[in-house]
């Protein structure tokens, strides 16, 4: 079957919309300019609506007698003996409105022109035609005589609109609005306007007084940036919540004022690009918007390119009735905009619905207060104590929520999927997290429900996500969240980190940590990104796993203050340290040495022959063998020439030497026999060559081999003599050692 063209029915429309236009007008000049009418009468309102719905029911009634109509008013009390002043009136204007000489486009048949003269009874039946309940299925027009009818008392703006729904979707719009600027660039210049859309055949602006003659504007709306986005909203504070609207747009970082106006005029402005976005959302008494309120104003929006749905992104079900049933607002923008409106609404609201719980509490503590304490107690020692609380005081729960999401972690597929559940169930909690640990190696996927979850975490600052299932990151390209942390990992090296990179412009600290694998060479295209200076601003916290991390291929000397390399050769510390040198605070190595190191590159500090690190204050190196060198070490070879220059702010050395490679030195070195006297001799030696050096620790076991690692430290006492060594032993769990790869 081929798609209807609707042309019949537009053209109908559009001079049934005209006429009622030219009469809504003259009631304004007639009745409400001119104060004709008495505060007894019946509103000019009142006259105006019944008679314009009566015009367009008679025209619709000739043209297609089949089709109901789905209208506000109906006739009742016009046909009681009360009613009869109103009658005659609406009567008397409705037939002349019908009886003027015919327009172009027109046809008598219509009932329109001076040869056909309606009865009264004729004209109360049109109105009756309006009746209809509308339903899911079969086509219908739904029409609102005037809509906007304070803005018509004001002589501001109001609008004709008239729909054909079909099989519960508006196809085809008509919205008149006599008071108009053609262009809104010139807003005093000439009024009145026609807004037409066919679906399929794009949105136009007519001229109200030659709607078939005159050129017709094709519309589509412009795209738009923060800086040009702005809001168009109702006058009446009644009929959508300004205040709301007003936090949306912070949200949104709109910095336009809104644009106020009366009726379905603003979807005419959306269309044309006068304005960038329509929100009506609900004042929360319950009110249920009509069908007819938004039916024109739906087809003209789509067919100008734009999206609309309700306030949560739910399309407009207009197959409910006479209303839009459960539909909650609505949000009306340009394609490029009304995502990130919908966005800015369930930020608003969650933090409303806190807000609104709070105001229940107990506590008369302001919020942010009570949010305080509670996040005080979040940790992991008190945390039950919170939850006993929000058990017994219900109203407490949604600070209490607040404080125990903040900081989120998971590792296990069955506690990622609750923990998305929850979120999406109460958005005031996805709200709530700052910092988010997903650690799920092997096991399901956990995509589905992260999918959901993710674009609702607008405040996550922290992510952390350690997951085998590659196909998860690209997940990152589309979230609200403006991170400062971000540390990655898992088994496959996801192609998007580099887009992933691209996309967060705030990241602080970034960490690499996917397993290296020997049978996949290593695709160093990945990195291309990572060398562009200006996608990282921010970076001042570098992680990585060498293997998967070509440290090699960064060029741009980023301003790196804390570098941590894991499995880190000769030729990568040394062009790390060429790069970032000059900002370096804390380095952290944990190196390989192979059998073509020569011996004397053991002592962690000849990795800084050439070097200048005049901010370093910290620096642990960790080392791993792959075979067993040979090291015949010499005393001449131990510290470097010029080390007071190279690092003058050092204080902390920290160093995990292979346990077997000191048990080999003790033979070794100077024919002493004691072990750790190599050791000793090199920490004094240090403490000679950099006068800020405070501590030295040498660990020499394996760092894999246990939780607590044994060791000697060298300290310089407050008269600048050195202490030690002392025995001393270093716990796993501290962050430097976990960085060290899995044997
Ligand atoms: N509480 C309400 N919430 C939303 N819309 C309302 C509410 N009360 C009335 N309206 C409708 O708002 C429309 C006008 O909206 P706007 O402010 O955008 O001009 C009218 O059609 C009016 O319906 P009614 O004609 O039944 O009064
Ligand atoms: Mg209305």
């Amino acid at each position: 079957m081929s798609t209807p063209t609707y042309a019949a029915e537009k053209q109908v429309a559009i001079a049934a919309v005209r006429r009622a236009c030219v009469l809504t007008a003259s009631v304004f000049n007639k009745l409400v300019k001119q104060e004709t009418m008495t505060k007894e009468d019946a509103s000019p309102v009142t006259v105006g609506d019944y008679a314009a719905q009566a015009v367009v029911n008679t025209i619709l009634g000739r043209t297609f007698p089949k089709d109901p109509v789905v209208g506000e008013e109906d006739a009742a009390d016009l046909r009681q003996e009360s009613g009869k002043t109103l009658r005659e009136r609406i009567v008397q204007l409705a037939s002349e409105t019908l009886a003027a000489p015919l327009a172009e486009g027109e046809k008598e048949e219509w009932g329109l022109g001076p040869n056909q003269a309606q009865t009264s009874e004729q004209l109360l039946d049109a109105i009756d035609r309006g009746n209809y309940e509308g339903g899911r299925t079969g086509r219908f027009w739904t029409l609102d005589p005037i809509d906007g009818t304070k803005g018509f008392l004001r002589g501001e703006q109001y609008a004709v609109c008239l729909a054909l729904v079909v099989d519960s979707r508006p196809e085809l719009g008509v919205i008149g609005c006599p008071n108009l600027p053609v262009s809104a660039a010139d807003p005093a210049g000439p009024r009145g306007c026609i807004f037409v859309a066919v679906r399929g055949q794009g949105a136009y602006q007519l001229a109200l007084d030659s709607p078939f003659s005159a050129p017709a504007t094709r519309l589509t709306i412009p795209p738009s940036t923060s800086e040009t986005l702005n809001f168009l909203e109702s006058v009446e504070k009644a009929h959508a919540k300004l205040s709301f609207n007003e936090r949306v747009g912070q949200v949104l970082g709109i910095t336009r004022a809104p644009t106020r106006m009366d009726s379905q005029a603003k979807y005419c402005a959306l269309a044309r690009g006068d304005g960038g976005a329509y929100l009506r959302m609900p004042t929360g008494v319950g009110y249920k918007e009509k069908i007819w309120d938004h039916a024109a104003g739906l087809i003209l929006v789509e067919e100008a390119g734009g999206v609309i749905t309700d306030g949560r992104g739910e399309p407009l079900d207009f197959g409910l009735g006479r209303t839009l049933g459960e539909n909650f607002g609505v949000v009306a923008a340009g394609k490029d905009v009304h995502e990130r409106v919908i966005a800015a609404i369930k930020q608003a609201k969650a933090e409303e619905d806190v807000a609104a719980q709070a105001n229940g509490s107990i506590f008369k503590l302001p919020p942010e207060l009570v949010r305080m304490i509670f996040e005080h107690f979040a940790d992991e020692q008190h945390q039950f104590w919170l939850v006993w609380i929000s058990t017994i005081c219900k109203a407490l729960m949604p600070e209490v929520e607040a404080a125990l999401y903040r900081t989120v972690a998971v590792s296990s597929c069955k506690n990622a999927t609750r923990l998305c559940r929850a979120l999406v169930k109460r958005p005031y909690r996805a709200l709530a997290v700052r910092s988010l640990v997903v650690y799920i190696t092997g096991g399901a996927s956990i995509k589905q429900p992260l999918k959901s979850a993710l674009p609702l975490l607008t405040s996550l600052k922290r992510l952390e996500l350690t997951v085998d299932d590659p196909s998860i990151f690209p997940l990152l390209l589309d979230a609200p969240f403006r991170l400062r942390t971000l540390l990655t990992g898992g088994y496959y090296y996801p192609d998007c980190v580099e887009d992933i990179l691209a996309s967060q412009p705030s990241l602080q600290r970034f960490s690499l940590m996917f397993t290296p694998r020997r049978e996949e060479p290593l695709d160093l295209e990945h990195a291309r990104t990572i060398l562009r200076p200006d996608i990282l601003p921010n970076l001042r916290s570098l992680t990585g796993w060498v293997a998967r991390f070509p440290l090699t291929l960064i060029k741009h000397p980023y301003p790196i203050v804390h570098l941590a390399l894991v499995g880190a050769t000769r030729r990568d510390i040394t062009h790390a340290i060429s790069l970032f040198g000059n900002t370096l605070v804390t380095l952290i190595l944990i190196r390989l040495i192979d059998e073509q190191s020569p011996p004397e590159c053991y002592w962690p500090t000849y990795m800084f022959r050439h070097a200048h690190l005049p901010k370093l204050e910290y620096f642990m190196v960790a080392d791993r063998y792959d075979e067993h060198a040979d090291l015949p070490l010499e005393r001449e070879t131990m510290v470097i020439p010029g080390l007071r220059e190279i690092c003058p702010a050092l204080k902390t050395i920290v160093w995990g030497a292979d346990g077997t490679v000191i048990d080999d030195l003790q033979w070794d070195f100077d024919g002493m026999t004691s072990r750790g006297w190599a050791m000793t001799v090199y920490a004094r030696m240090l403490f000679d060559a950099i006068p800020a050096l405070e501590r030295v620790s040498i660990y020499d076991d394996e760092v894999a081999a246990s939780r607590e690692v044994m060791g000697e430290v060298f300290t310089r006492a407050e008269d600048r003599t050195v202490k030690g060594p002392e025995s001393a032993s270093i716990s796993l769990d501290e962050d430097m050692w976990t960085l060290r790869p899995e044997t």
